[in-house]
Protein backbone atom coordinates (compact mmCIF):
# COMPACT_ATOMS: atom_id res chain seq x y z
CA UNK A 1 0.00 0.00 0.00
CA UNK A 2 1.21 3.65 -1.05
CA UNK A 3 2.92 5.48 1.76
CA UNK A 4 3.43 9.01 0.40
CA UNK A 5 0.82 11.56 -1.36
CA UNK A 6 0.93 11.65 -5.14
CA UNK A 7 -0.64 13.94 -7.84
CA UNK A 8 -2.00 12.94 -11.24
CA UNK A 9 -3.55 15.06 -13.78
CA UNK A 10 -4.84 13.82 -17.11
CA UNK A 11 -5.91 16.09 -20.44
CA UNK A 12 -9.18 17.11 -22.10
CA UNK A 13 -9.53 16.59 -25.76
CA UNK A 14 -10.65 18.02 -28.79
CA UNK A 15 -12.71 15.62 -31.16
CA UNK A 16 -11.62 16.91 -34.51
CA UNK A 17 -13.93 14.58 -36.23
CA UNK A 18 -16.12 11.36 -35.40
CA UNK A 19 -17.93 12.23 -32.66
CA UNK A 20 -20.61 9.83 -32.10
CA UNK A 21 -20.03 7.46 -34.73
CA UNK A 22 -16.98 6.07 -33.13
CA UNK A 23 -19.19 4.91 -31.06
CA UNK A 24 -20.34 2.61 -33.75
CA UNK A 25 -16.79 1.32 -34.84
CA UNK A 26 -15.99 4.42 -37.19
CA UNK A 27 -12.88 6.37 -37.00
CA UNK A 28 -12.07 9.34 -35.32
CA UNK A 29 -9.47 12.13 -34.96
CA UNK A 30 -8.59 13.43 -31.69
CA UNK A 31 -5.78 15.46 -29.98
CA UNK A 32 -5.01 16.17 -26.36
CA UNK A 33 -6.02 19.39 -24.67
CA UNK A 34 -3.83 22.11 -22.72
CA UNK A 35 -6.60 21.61 -19.63
CA UNK A 36 -6.28 19.31 -17.36
CA UNK A 37 -7.78 17.32 -14.35
CA UNK A 38 -5.71 17.05 -11.29
CA UNK A 39 -6.41 14.17 -8.42
CA UNK A 40 -4.40 14.24 -5.24
CA UNK A 41 -4.66 11.46 -3.20
CA UNK A 42 -2.97 10.95 0.33
CA UNK A 43 -2.93 7.52 2.11
CA UNK A 44 -5.50 8.33 5.22
CA UNK A 45 -4.59 7.02 8.68
CA UNK A 46 -8.49 6.73 9.72
CA UNK A 47 -9.93 3.57 7.90
CA UNK A 48 -12.11 5.60 5.75
CA UNK A 49 -12.28 6.56 2.14
CA UNK A 50 -12.44 10.32 1.60
CA UNK A 51 -13.60 12.10 -1.72
CA UNK A 52 -13.94 15.64 -2.55
CA UNK A 53 -15.26 16.66 -5.96
CA UNK A 54 -15.55 20.41 -5.72
CA UNK A 55 -16.05 20.84 -9.98
CA UNK A 56 -19.63 19.09 -8.71
CA UNK A 57 -19.96 19.49 -5.00
CA UNK A 58 -19.61 16.00 -3.35
CA UNK A 59 -17.71 15.71 -0.19
CA UNK A 60 -17.93 12.13 1.31
CA UNK A 61 -16.33 9.89 3.60
CA UNK A 62 -17.39 6.27 3.71
CA UNK A 63 -15.50 3.60 6.46
CA UNK A 64 -13.43 0.97 5.04
CA UNK A 65 -14.92 -1.77 6.85
CA UNK A 66 -18.43 -0.77 4.93
CA UNK A 67 -16.87 -0.41 1.95
CA UNK A 68 -15.14 -4.08 2.13
CA UNK A 69 -18.23 -5.40 2.96
CA UNK A 70 -20.35 -3.87 0.45
CA UNK A 71 -17.30 -5.47 -2.06
CA UNK A 72 -17.83 -8.66 -0.76
CA UNK A 73 -21.58 -8.71 -1.36
CA UNK A 74 -21.12 -8.96 -5.47
CA UNK A 75 -20.88 -12.04 -6.84
CA UNK A 76 -19.04 -11.40 -10.03
CA UNK A 77 -15.29 -10.54 -10.11
CA UNK A 78 -13.85 -7.28 -11.07
CA UNK A 79 -12.04 -6.86 -13.94
CA UNK A 80 -10.71 -4.66 -16.01
CA UNK A 81 -12.35 -6.24 -19.08
CA UNK A 82 -15.95 -6.47 -17.53
CA UNK A 83 -18.41 -3.68 -18.03
CA UNK A 84 -19.99 -2.85 -14.63
CA UNK A 85 -23.36 -4.93 -14.58
CA UNK A 86 -26.59 -3.45 -13.62
CA UNK A 87 -26.73 -5.07 -10.25
CA UNK A 88 -23.93 -3.61 -9.52
CA UNK A 89 -24.33 -0.41 -10.44
CA UNK A 90 -27.75 -0.32 -8.40
CA UNK A 91 -26.30 -1.81 -5.12
CA UNK A 92 -24.10 1.06 -5.61
CA UNK A 93 -26.81 3.78 -5.70
CA UNK A 94 -28.45 2.25 -3.18
CA UNK A 95 -25.12 2.76 -1.37
CA UNK A 96 -24.81 5.98 -2.13
CA UNK A 97 -28.64 7.17 -1.96
CA UNK A 98 -28.82 7.82 -5.37
CA UNK A 99 -32.03 7.70 -7.11
CA UNK A 100 -31.85 5.00 -10.39
CA UNK A 101 -32.92 7.55 -12.98
CA UNK A 102 -30.72 10.82 -11.32
CA UNK A 103 -27.87 11.60 -14.20
CA UNK A 104 -26.93 14.38 -12.44
CA UNK A 105 -23.46 15.30 -12.83
CA UNK A 106 -22.40 14.23 -8.73
CA UNK A 107 -24.46 11.09 -8.64
CA UNK A 108 -22.56 10.11 -12.03
CA UNK A 109 -19.12 11.06 -10.51
CA UNK A 110 -20.21 9.73 -7.30
CA UNK A 111 -20.90 6.37 -8.67
CA UNK A 112 -17.85 6.67 -11.01
CA UNK A 113 -15.21 6.82 -7.48
CA UNK A 114 -17.30 3.92 -6.20
CA UNK A 115 -17.10 1.39 -8.91
CA UNK A 116 -13.39 2.23 -9.59
CA UNK A 117 -12.44 1.97 -5.69
CA UNK A 118 -14.15 -1.35 -4.97
CA UNK A 119 -13.28 -2.86 -8.38
CA UNK A 120 -10.01 -1.80 -8.13
CA UNK A 121 -9.22 -2.63 -4.88
CA UNK A 122 -11.23 -6.06 -5.28
CA UNK A 123 -8.59 -7.21 -8.22
CA UNK A 124 -5.12 -5.70 -5.96
CA UNK A 125 -5.61 -5.68 -2.65
CA UNK A 126 -7.58 -4.23 0.04
CA UNK A 127 -9.79 -1.31 -0.15
CA UNK A 128 -7.26 1.32 0.82
CA UNK A 129 -7.96 4.10 3.36
CA UNK A 130 -7.06 7.14 0.88
CA UNK A 131 -8.05 11.03 1.40
CA UNK A 132 -8.77 12.22 -2.76
CA UNK A 133 -9.50 15.30 -3.91
CA UNK A 134 -10.33 16.12 -7.95
CA UNK A 135 -10.02 19.35 -9.47
CA UNK A 136 -9.93 20.35 -12.88
CA UNK A 137 -9.27 22.96 -15.13
CA UNK A 138 -11.94 21.52 -17.38
CA UNK A 139 -15.38 22.63 -17.46
CA UNK A 140 -17.81 19.71 -17.30
CA UNK A 141 -20.24 18.84 -19.45
CA UNK A 142 -19.17 20.69 -22.28
CA UNK A 143 -17.52 18.47 -24.82
CA UNK A 144 -14.06 18.31 -23.92
CA UNK A 145 -13.41 14.95 -21.76
CA UNK A 146 -13.28 15.97 -18.80
CA UNK A 147 -15.33 12.35 -17.89
CA UNK A 148 -12.57 10.31 -19.41
CA UNK A 149 -9.37 12.97 -18.04
CA UNK A 150 -11.61 12.54 -14.52
CA UNK A 151 -11.94 8.38 -14.86
CA UNK A 152 -8.13 8.33 -16.08
CA UNK A 153 -6.76 9.98 -13.21
CA UNK A 154 -8.98 7.52 -10.72
CA UNK A 155 -7.57 4.89 -12.64
CA UNK A 156 -4.05 5.79 -12.64
CA UNK A 157 -4.31 7.18 -8.69
CA UNK A 158 -5.96 4.05 -7.49
CA UNK A 159 -3.82 1.24 -9.14
CA UNK A 160 -1.10 3.45 -7.83
CA UNK A 161 -2.24 3.12 -4.38
CA UNK A 162 -3.09 -0.80 -4.54
CA UNK A 163 0.42 -1.17 -5.73
CA UNK A 164 -1.00 -2.63 -9.33
CA UNK A 165 1.23 -0.22 -11.27
CA UNK A 166 4.80 1.98 -10.29
CA UNK A 167 4.78 5.14 -8.63
CA UNK A 168 7.59 6.47 -11.22
CA UNK A 169 8.44 9.74 -10.02
CA UNK A 170 11.82 9.84 -8.86
CA UNK A 171 13.28 12.10 -6.01
CA UNK A 172 14.41 15.09 -7.26
CA UNK A 173 11.74 15.26 -10.85
CA UNK A 174 9.01 16.72 -11.40
CA UNK A 175 7.02 15.15 -13.96
CA UNK A 176 7.09 11.33 -14.77
CA UNK A 177 4.91 8.72 -16.59
CA UNK A 178 4.14 5.47 -16.57
CA UNK A 179 5.35 2.30 -18.43
CA UNK A 180 3.13 1.17 -21.82
CA UNK A 181 1.87 -1.58 -20.17
CA UNK A 182 1.02 0.10 -17.20
CA UNK A 183 -0.85 2.52 -19.26
CA UNK A 184 -2.80 0.00 -20.91
CA UNK A 185 -4.02 -0.93 -17.72
CA UNK A 186 -4.79 2.45 -16.98
CA UNK A 187 -6.66 3.35 -19.83
CA UNK A 188 -8.56 0.07 -19.56
CA UNK A 189 -9.80 0.67 -15.98
CA UNK A 190 -10.43 4.47 -17.05
CA UNK A 191 -13.02 2.64 -19.78
CA UNK A 192 -15.09 1.22 -17.17
CA UNK A 193 -15.06 4.34 -15.56
CA UNK A 194 -16.67 6.16 -18.84
CA UNK A 195 -18.80 3.20 -18.77
CA UNK A 196 -20.04 4.20 -15.82
CA UNK A 197 -20.27 7.90 -16.41
CA UNK A 198 -21.28 7.12 -20.61
CA UNK A 199 -23.49 4.07 -20.43
CA UNK A 200 -21.72 3.23 -24.09
CA UNK A 201 -18.24 5.01 -24.52
CA UNK A 202 -16.45 4.22 -27.58
CA UNK A 203 -12.84 5.15 -25.21
CA UNK A 204 -11.72 7.86 -27.33
CA UNK A 205 -11.36 10.32 -25.08
CA UNK A 206 -9.83 7.85 -22.41
CA UNK A 207 -7.34 6.68 -24.54
CA UNK A 208 -6.68 10.68 -25.78
CA UNK A 209 -6.33 10.95 -21.49
CA UNK A 210 -3.92 8.34 -21.21
CA UNK A 211 -1.76 8.33 -23.96
CA UNK A 212 -2.48 12.33 -24.80
CA UNK A 213 -0.59 13.67 -28.54
CA UNK A 214 -3.21 13.59 -31.83
CA UNK A 215 -4.58 9.56 -32.13
CA UNK A 216 -6.83 7.66 -34.83
CA UNK A 217 -9.03 5.64 -33.01
CA UNK A 218 -11.74 2.80 -34.06
CA UNK A 219 -12.88 0.17 -32.37
CA UNK A 220 -10.51 0.22 -29.54
CA UNK A 221 -7.28 0.21 -32.05
CA UNK A 222 -5.23 3.17 -31.05
CA UNK A 223 -2.81 5.14 -33.77
CA UNK A 224 -1.06 7.89 -32.92
CA UNK A 225 -0.95 10.46 -36.01
CA UNK A 226 2.69 10.79 -38.24
CA UNK A 227 2.96 14.20 -37.61
CA UNK A 228 0.29 17.03 -36.67
CA UNK A 229 1.20 20.55 -37.79
CA UNK A 230 0.61 23.11 -35.74
CA UNK A 231 -3.19 23.95 -36.09
CA UNK A 232 -4.75 27.06 -34.09
CA UNK A 233 -8.07 26.36 -32.92
CA UNK A 234 -10.51 28.33 -31.40
CA UNK A 235 -12.51 26.77 -28.37
CA UNK A 236 -15.61 27.89 -28.12
CA UNK A 237 -18.07 26.96 -24.78
CA UNK A 238 -21.91 27.58 -25.73
CA UNK A 239 -22.25 26.71 -21.96
CA UNK A 240 -25.77 25.12 -22.97
CA UNK A 241 -25.67 22.25 -20.47
CA UNK A 242 -26.12 18.52 -21.98
CA UNK A 243 -24.91 14.92 -20.78
CA UNK A 244 -23.13 12.93 -22.88
CA UNK A 245 -25.12 9.89 -21.89
CA UNK A 246 -28.34 11.10 -23.21
CA UNK A 247 -27.03 12.46 -27.22
CA UNK A 248 -25.17 8.87 -27.50
CA UNK A 249 -28.79 7.31 -26.67
CA UNK A 250 -30.70 9.38 -28.83
CA UNK A 251 -27.87 8.96 -31.53
CA UNK A 252 -28.69 4.85 -30.99
CA UNK A 253 -32.62 5.39 -31.07
CA UNK A 254 -31.90 6.96 -34.62
CA UNK A 255 -29.74 4.51 -36.25
CA UNK A 256 -32.24 2.12 -35.23
CA UNK A 257 -35.31 3.54 -36.32
CA UNK A 258 -33.61 4.94 -39.89
CA UNK A 259 -30.73 2.72 -40.09
CA UNK A 260 -30.48 2.82 -44.14
CA UNK A 261 -30.28 6.80 -43.60
CA UNK A 262 -27.88 6.97 -41.22
CA UNK A 263 -25.53 4.39 -41.58
CA UNK A 264 -24.31 5.73 -45.19
CA UNK A 265 -24.03 9.19 -42.47
CA UNK A 266 -21.75 7.37 -40.76
CA UNK A 267 -19.76 5.69 -43.35
CA UNK A 268 -19.43 9.31 -44.59
CA UNK A 269 -18.16 10.84 -40.95
CA UNK A 270 -15.68 7.70 -41.10
CA UNK A 271 -14.63 9.02 -44.33
CA UNK A 272 -14.26 12.29 -43.48
CA UNK A 273 -11.69 11.45 -40.60
CA UNK A 274 -9.54 9.90 -43.05
CA UNK A 275 -9.35 12.26 -45.75
CA UNK A 276 -8.70 15.37 -42.29
CA UNK A 277 -5.83 12.98 -41.42
CA UNK A 278 -4.22 12.09 -44.79
CA UNK A 279 -4.05 15.86 -45.66
CA UNK A 280 -2.88 17.07 -41.52
CA UNK A 281 0.36 14.13 -42.42
CA UNK A 282 0.69 15.63 -45.38
CA UNK A 283 0.94 19.62 -44.28
CA UNK A 284 4.19 20.82 -42.67
CA UNK A 285 4.92 21.46 -39.31
CA UNK A 286 4.08 25.01 -40.35
CA UNK A 287 1.75 24.47 -42.58
CA UNK A 288 0.73 27.66 -45.43
CA UNK A 289 -2.78 28.27 -46.18
CA UNK A 290 -2.99 26.26 -49.42
CA UNK A 291 -4.17 23.56 -46.84
CA UNK A 292 -7.06 25.19 -45.23
CA UNK A 293 -9.80 24.95 -47.63
CA UNK A 294 -10.13 21.35 -47.66
CA UNK A 295 -9.80 21.00 -43.73
CA UNK A 296 -12.53 23.97 -43.22
CA UNK A 297 -14.92 22.28 -45.77
CA UNK A 298 -14.44 19.21 -43.93
CA UNK A 299 -15.78 21.17 -40.51
CA UNK A 300 -18.84 22.09 -42.57
CA UNK A 301 -19.93 18.83 -43.76
CA UNK A 302 -19.06 16.87 -40.56
CA UNK A 303 -21.39 19.60 -38.80
CA UNK A 304 -24.08 19.27 -41.66
CA UNK A 305 -24.27 15.52 -40.66
CA UNK A 306 -24.16 16.17 -36.97
CA UNK A 307 -27.27 18.28 -37.45
CA UNK A 308 -28.70 15.05 -39.42
CA UNK A 309 -27.47 12.53 -36.19
CA UNK A 310 -29.76 14.83 -34.06
CA UNK A 311 -27.34 16.38 -31.87
CA UNK A 312 -27.01 20.15 -32.55
CA UNK A 313 -28.44 23.11 -30.89
CA UNK A 314 -29.29 26.58 -31.74
CA UNK A 315 -26.79 27.46 -29.97
CA UNK A 316 -24.20 25.70 -32.27
CA UNK A 317 -26.03 27.02 -35.08
CA UNK A 318 -25.38 30.32 -34.20
CA UNK A 319 -21.81 30.23 -32.99
CA UNK A 320 -21.48 28.55 -36.50
CA UNK A 321 -23.19 30.96 -37.83
CA UNK A 322 -21.34 33.88 -35.95
CA UNK A 323 -17.85 32.78 -37.00
CA UNK A 324 -18.86 32.09 -40.60
CA UNK A 325 -19.79 35.89 -41.22
CA UNK A 326 -16.01 36.57 -40.31
CA UNK A 327 -14.82 33.98 -42.84
CA UNK A 328 -14.05 31.43 -40.58
CA UNK A 329 -15.37 27.53 -40.37
CA UNK A 330 -16.87 25.98 -36.85
CA UNK A 331 -18.26 22.54 -36.03
CA UNK A 332 -19.47 21.03 -32.30
CA UNK A 333 -17.36 18.90 -30.42
CA UNK A 334 -17.73 15.77 -28.50
CA UNK A 335 -21.36 14.87 -27.94
CA UNK A 336 -23.10 17.90 -29.21
CA UNK A 337 -25.98 19.56 -27.57
CA UNK A 338 -24.79 22.62 -26.26
CA UNK A 339 -21.33 22.46 -25.15
CA UNK A 340 -18.32 23.02 -26.86
CA UNK A 341 -17.84 24.12 -30.79
CA UNK A 342 -13.67 24.80 -32.41
CA UNK A 343 -13.27 27.04 -35.05
CA UNK A 344 -10.30 26.52 -37.52
CA UNK A 345 -8.34 29.51 -37.49
CA UNK A 346 -5.59 29.82 -40.79
CA UNK A 347 -2.14 30.78 -40.84
CA UNK A 348 -3.36 34.13 -42.31
CA UNK A 349 -6.18 34.65 -40.68
CA UNK A 350 -5.68 38.21 -39.16
CA UNK A 351 -5.37 39.25 -35.30
CA UNK A 352 -8.01 41.75 -35.56
CA UNK A 353 -10.25 39.13 -37.62
CA UNK A 354 -10.21 36.83 -34.90
CA UNK A 355 -10.05 39.15 -32.08
CA UNK A 356 -13.61 40.24 -33.76
CA UNK A 357 -15.05 36.68 -34.08
CA UNK A 358 -14.17 36.35 -30.31
CA UNK A 359 -16.11 39.80 -29.61
CA UNK A 360 -18.58 38.82 -31.46
CA UNK A 361 -19.35 35.18 -29.62
CA UNK A 362 -18.51 36.67 -26.33
CA UNK A 363 -21.82 38.62 -27.48
CA UNK A 364 -24.60 35.85 -27.63
CA UNK A 365 -22.94 35.04 -24.07
CA UNK A 366 -20.26 32.51 -25.23
CA UNK A 367 -17.18 31.46 -23.37
CA UNK A 368 -14.11 31.39 -25.84
CA UNK A 369 -10.45 30.98 -26.14
CA UNK A 370 -7.55 29.86 -28.44
CA UNK A 371 -6.16 26.28 -27.14
CA UNK A 372 -3.07 24.08 -27.70
CA UNK A 373 -3.04 20.99 -28.87
CA UNK A 374 -0.92 17.51 -28.19
CA UNK A 375 -1.07 17.83 -24.71
CA UNK A 376 1.39 15.27 -22.78
CA UNK A 377 -1.19 12.05 -21.26
CA UNK A 378 -2.08 11.14 -17.74
CA UNK A 379 1.42 12.54 -15.28
CA UNK A 380 2.40 11.91 -12.07
CA UNK A 381 3.67 15.23 -10.44
CA UNK A 382 5.58 16.57 -7.46
CA UNK A 383 4.07 19.09 -5.33
CA UNK A 384 6.86 21.74 -6.23
CA UNK A 385 6.29 21.27 -10.28
CA UNK A 386 2.48 22.23 -9.77
CA UNK A 387 1.27 25.77 -10.49
CA UNK A 388 0.00 27.74 -7.57
CA UNK A 389 -3.74 27.91 -9.09
CA UNK A 390 -3.26 24.33 -8.67
CA UNK A 391 -1.84 23.62 -5.50
CA UNK A 392 -4.48 26.06 -3.93
CA UNK A 393 -7.18 23.88 -5.94
CA UNK A 394 -5.86 20.39 -4.21
CA UNK A 395 -5.62 22.10 -0.77
CA UNK A 396 -1.74 22.34 -0.93
CA UNK A 397 -0.78 25.83 -0.77
N1 LIG B 1 -13.68 17.35 -12.05
C1 LIG B 1 -14.63 16.43 -11.94
N2 LIG B 1 -14.96 15.93 -10.74
C2 LIG B 1 -15.92 14.99 -10.65
N3 LIG B 1 -16.65 14.51 -11.67
C3 LIG B 1 -16.36 14.96 -12.87
C4 LIG B 1 -15.35 15.95 -13.09
N4 LIG B 1 -15.31 16.21 -14.40
C5 LIG B 1 -16.27 15.44 -14.98
N5 LIG B 1 -16.90 14.68 -14.08
C6 LIG B 1 -17.99 13.72 -14.34
O1 LIG B 1 -18.17 13.65 -15.75
C7 LIG B 1 -19.50 14.08 -16.12
C8 LIG B 1 -19.47 14.87 -17.41
O2 LIG B 1 -19.22 13.97 -18.44
P1 LIG B 1 -19.85 14.11 -19.87
O3 LIG B 1 -21.32 14.30 -19.82
O4 LIG B 1 -19.32 12.97 -20.61
O5 LIG B 1 -19.22 15.46 -20.45
P2 LIG B 1 -17.71 15.79 -20.85
O6 LIG B 1 -16.95 14.53 -20.76
O7 LIG B 1 -17.83 16.30 -22.24
O8 LIG B 1 -17.25 16.87 -19.94
C9 LIG B 1 -19.98 14.91 -14.95
O9 LIG B 1 -21.40 14.84 -14.88
C10 LIG B 1 -19.30 14.22 -13.77
O10 LIG B 1 -20.07 13.10 -13.37
C1 LIG C 1 -20.02 11.46 -28.47
C2 LIG C 1 -18.70 10.78 -28.16
O1 LIG C 1 -18.11 10.38 -29.40
C3 LIG C 1 -17.72 11.75 -27.49
C4 LIG C 1 -18.22 12.33 -26.21
O2 LIG C 1 -17.32 13.26 -25.69
P1 LIG C 1 -17.74 14.20 -24.47
O3 LIG C 1 -18.15 13.35 -23.33
O4 LIG C 1 -18.88 15.06 -24.93
O5 LIG C 1 -16.51 15.00 -24.16
C5 LIG C 1 -18.97 9.56 -27.30
C6 LIG C 1 -17.81 8.58 -27.21
O6 LIG C 1 -16.95 8.54 -28.10
O7 LIG C 1 -17.81 7.79 -26.26
MG1 LIG D 1 -17.45 12.61 -21.45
Amino acid sequence: MLERSLVVSAPGKVILHGEHAVVHGKVALAVALDLRTFLRLRPGGGGSVTVRLPGVGVAASWDTPRLRALRSGFSADFDESKSPSVEQLDTLREFAGITAESSAPESLATLAFLYMCLAISAKYGDVPSVDIIVWSELPTGAGLGSSAAYSVCLAAALLTACGAIACPLAEGESTARWTEEELSLINSWAFQGERVIHGNPSGVDNAVGTWGGALRYQSGKITSLKRVPTLRILLTNTKVPRSTKVLVAGVKDKILKFPAIMNPVLDSISAISQECQSVLEAMPGNPSPEYYPVLEELFDINQHHLNVMGVGHPSLDRLCHVTASHGLHSKLTGAGGGGCGITLLRPDTSPLAVEAAKRDLCACGFECWETNIGAPGVTLHSSSSLKADVLHALSMS
